[in-house]
């Protein structure tokens, strides 16, 4: 397992006029190995910026990223990405696709159905293997997708709004499925979201950052809250209701409301 280290990062990008505009600002932060992180911040602070990097998708202007200490130029094996559109292969099944890392990797036929078998088991996806991607729900698909980066192994999950396209209820049974996975699965991950409650209930340590540039602005952490209370436990919307996660709740949405301007 790895960590993923952002050093001193500054991203600036050529603007029309032949100036610059500075997209993010000495953002210096570390994913410890297994360490669930979100990041929120208003819209254009720079957090997709941030995950590419990590991806080695895009590339700082100044300082470096590293994932278990190797500089990061290029995409890796080593990392998984989820984006928020669900980017499955429509020609192949759910199980082909799940599997589809592994054979890349020509891991064994055996091996390949043992992966696919316990991912579709935890994802509560049993019975869905010979389907197609359009035969199944949006909030289905993008199971499919997170099973299939978890399935390779990867030392660092990268997810961008995973959760943005599906609608309010099936958000909260994959924000559900997505703590039992992380708990019994945990990997270095590094989650991008908008959503707030999201954030608290799904990270060890939620990251705000502030916009104009992008910089970090606050790191909450919540896993000293989380274990203690035994979130983990219960039900997504008994540990909404307690004092402590509407406390922490709160003290993130402090954070982004003097942020946000009326044209957001
Ligand atoms: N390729 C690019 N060229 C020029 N500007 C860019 C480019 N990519 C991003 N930006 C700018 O950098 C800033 C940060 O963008 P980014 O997408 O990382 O923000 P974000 O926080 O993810 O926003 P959102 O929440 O709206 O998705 C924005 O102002 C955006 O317009």
């Amino acid at each position: 397992m790895k960590d993923i280290r952002f050093e001193g990062i500054g991203k600036a990008f050529p603007t029309r006029g032949g100036g610059q505009f500075v997209a993010l600002d000495d953002v210096t932060l570390t994913v410890a190995e297994r360490e669930f992180v979100a990041v929120v911040g208003p819209s254009g602070s720079g957090k997709t910026t941030l995950m590419r990097m990590a991806a080695g998708l895009d590339h700082p202007t100044s300082g470096q990223v590293a994932v278990g200490g190797k500089r990061v130029t290029a995409p890796g094996p080593d990392r998984a990405v989820v984006f928020q559109q669900f980017a499955l292969f429509p020609w192949k099944t759910v199980r082909e696709n799940i599997a589809f890392g592994l054979r890349c990797q020509g891991a064994p036929r055996a091996k390949q159905d043992e992966v696919v078998a316990r991912y579709l088991r935890l994802m509560n996806m049993e019975g869905t293997e010979d389907r197609y991607p359009h035969q199944l729900s949006g909030g289905m698909q993008q199971r499919v997708a997170i099973a299939r980066s978890y399935a390779i192994e990867p030392d660092v999950l990268l997810m961008d709004e995973p959760f943005g396209a599906l609608d309010a209820q099936t958000r909260t049974v994959m924000q559900e499925e997505l703590v039992r996975l992380t708990r019994r699965e945990p990997r270095t991950t590094l989650f991008i979201t908008h959503a707030v409650e999201e954030a608290v209930y799904l990270s060890d340590r939620v990251v705000v950052l502030a916009r104009d540039p992008g910089r970090l602005r606050e790191i909450v952490d919540i896993r000293p809250t989380r274990i203690a209370e035994g979130w983990d436990e219960m039900a997504i919307d008994a540990v909404m209701d307690l004092p402590s996660f509407t406390h922490l709740r709160t003290h993130v949405w402090r954070l982004l409301r003097d942020q946000i301007r009326p044209d957001d």
